[in-house]
């Protein structure tokens, strides 16, 4: 057996593809959907998931600006240009690239965003509305993104053994948090977790966001399984590797996602459909 491929470059490029037709709509309402992107310091990666963010942008017609700042930048100026952006009926969604700097505390940036405008759907405000279940349209890029393949795919969660692999504010938390909405039985693993095994084999849909190369292995994953792989390493010659161990996983599991072309597209999407669906908000005032 050879696992089906989770295709999630050509599902993305369907996304933004039908992406540009609303964007057409709101172009003909005088309302171009705009993205600000705070990108601080230097790092290569960074710059390059930007350029990525952008180019994508550029593919359905969302305007997209880029606000550079060097690495010793005030977290004070940060925050007074995101109130700017907040204020600034022209933009829709304000992104600010992570990591950040040591010397600027996350949480208090986040917190500076409008909630309306939080496309990366970081905010407290998102965070809690999604923890309790409310309809919300700002929902995190990557786990949307998850939720979004698994479901074009038809592969079913009410009721599936779910096991999510890493706790992060950006992936495991909000992604365990909707598969629990979508009726799934949700197990949590991080850093701290003893026999990690003993877990993942038991998962009819794994899900690995640990960004260490390699840890998922066919050993772990049980027959038929759906193999989702969230992880971002380099390897030696900077080619871009996922947790999972492809070759030999992909002999065991029913469908597996790839890396590159898996999850990563589908997190740009997700962040190109919350945009615009903020700026749709503006225009159709009873649906907000
Ligand atoms: N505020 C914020 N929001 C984010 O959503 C955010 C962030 N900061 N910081 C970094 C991570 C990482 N991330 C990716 C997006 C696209 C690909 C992507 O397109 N990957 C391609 C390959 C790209 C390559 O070759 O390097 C793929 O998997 O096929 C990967 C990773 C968004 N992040
Ligand atoms: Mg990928």
């Amino acid at each position: 057996m050879t696992a089906n491929i989770l295709d999630g470059k050509s599902l993305a490029r369907s996304i933004i593809n039908d992406l540009s037709r609303r964007v057409s709509q709101l172009t003909f309402h005088k309302l171009t959907p705009a993205l600000a992107v705070i990108l601080i310091g230097d790092d290569p990666a960074s710059a390059l998931y930007v350029k990525n963010k952008a180019n994508a942008c550029d593919q359905c017609g969302i305007k997209n600006i880029i606000y550079r700042y060097n690495n010793n930048v005030s977290q004070q100026q940060i925050i007074n240009d995101i109130y700017m952006l907040n204020d600034d009926p022209t933009i829709h969604g304000i992104l600010v690239q992570l990591p950040l700097p040591k010397h600027i505390d996350i949480p208090h940036i986040i917190e500076s965003i409008s909630p309306r405008k939080d496309v990366d759907g970081f905010h407290p405000y998102n965070v809690g509305r999604l923890a309790v279940g409310s309809p919300t349209h700002l929902l995190p890029c990557t786990p949307k993104g998850v939720i979004n393949l698994l479901k074009y795919n038809h592969i079913s969660l009410s009721g599936a053994n779910v096991v999510v692999i890493g706790a992060s504010n950006i992936v495991g938390k909000p992604l365990s948090n909707m598969l629990i909405n979508e009726g799934a039985t949700v197990s949590i693993c991080h850093k701290l977790t003893t026999n990690l095994s003993d877990h993942t084999r038991n998962a009819d849909i794994l899900i690995s966001a640990t960004g260490h190369a390699g840890l998922i292995c066919s050993e772990m994953v049980k027959r038929a399984a759906v193999v989702v792989d969230v992880g971002i390493s380099r390897n030696a010659d900077g080619r871009i590797i996922g947790d999972v161990d492809y070759e030999n996983v992909r002999k065991i599991a029913s469908w597996i996602t790839p890396v590159p072309g898996g999850v990563g597209p589908m997190t740009i999407a997700m962040l190109l459909e919350n945009t615009v669906c903020a700026a749709e908000r503006l225009l159709n005032i009873s649906s907000a």
